[in-house]
C-alpha cells in the first residue's frame, strides 16, 4: 500500500464562492502546463467558477514571490477581487551549479513568510527536482503518475473553505 501522499482528499469543501489565484513561472513549460491544468481541473471539481480563477505568469520561480504578492494587490486595485487563496506555481530543475539549491531556498522561505504577509492560504505548488524525469513524473506525464497540481488545488480549497470564507 502506498505510504507517501496526501490520501483521500475530502470533497465535502464548497469552492463556489471562492476565488483562487494561480501565479506561475514559465521555465519548463511543458511542466508548469501540466500543473497549471491539473490545479485548475481540481479547483473546478470542487465547485470554483472558471471567472473566480485569476491566473498570472512570472518569467522564473524566484519571481513567484513577487508576482504572489503582487496579485492580490493588482486584483484588489484593478478590479476590486480579494483572493481567498493563492497557488503559486514553478518547477526548479538542478544544474550543474549551486543557482538552483540558493533558488530553491529563497523562494520556499518567501514563499512560506507570505501566508503571514498576505492573511490567505499561499499554497506550495513548487517543484525542486534533480531531473527532468522526477519533474514529468510529479506532473502526471508518465503513464498512471499523480499530478502534484490536483493536491495543490485541493489544498487552496480546503485551506480557504476552512480558514478564510
Ligand atoms: O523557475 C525556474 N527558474 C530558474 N531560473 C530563473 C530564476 O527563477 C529567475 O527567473 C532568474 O534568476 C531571474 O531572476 C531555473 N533555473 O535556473 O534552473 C529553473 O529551473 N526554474
Amino acid at each position: 500500500m502506498a505510504i507517501k501522499g496526501l490520501g483521500v482528499v475530502d470533497q465535502k469543501y464548497d469552492g463556489s464562492n471562492l476565488k483562487i489565484g494561480i501565479v506561475h513561472a514559465r521555465w519548463n513549460t511543458a511542466i508548469i502546463d501540466a500543473l497549471v491544468s491539473g490545479a485548475i481541473k481540481k479547483l473546478k471539481e470542487f465547485g470554483v467558477k472558471e471567472e473566480n480563477i485569476f491566473v498570472e505568469t512570472v518569467p522564473g520561480s524566484f519571481e513567484l514571490p513577487f508576482g504572489t504578492r503582487k496579485l492580490q494587490e493588482k486584483l484588489r486595485k484593478t478590479v476590486g477581487v480579494e483572493l481567498d487563496a493563492i497557488i503559486p506555481i514553478g518547477v526548479l530543475i538542478k544544474g550543474s551549479t549551486m543557482h538552483f539549491e540558493y533558488i530553491c531556498d529563497s523562494t520556499t522561505n518567501a514563499l512560506m513568510r507570505l501566508n503571514e504577509t498576505l492573511e490567505i492560504p499561499v499554497i506550495f505548488g513548487v517543484l525542486t527536482v534533480l531531473t527532468e524525469e522526477q519533474a514529468e513524473v510529479r506532473a502526471g506525464l508518465k503513464p498512471g503518475m499523480h499530478n502534484h497540481g490536483e493536491d495543490w488545488g485541493a489544498a487552496a480549497v480546503e485551506m480557504a473553505t476552512k480558514f478564510v470564507k
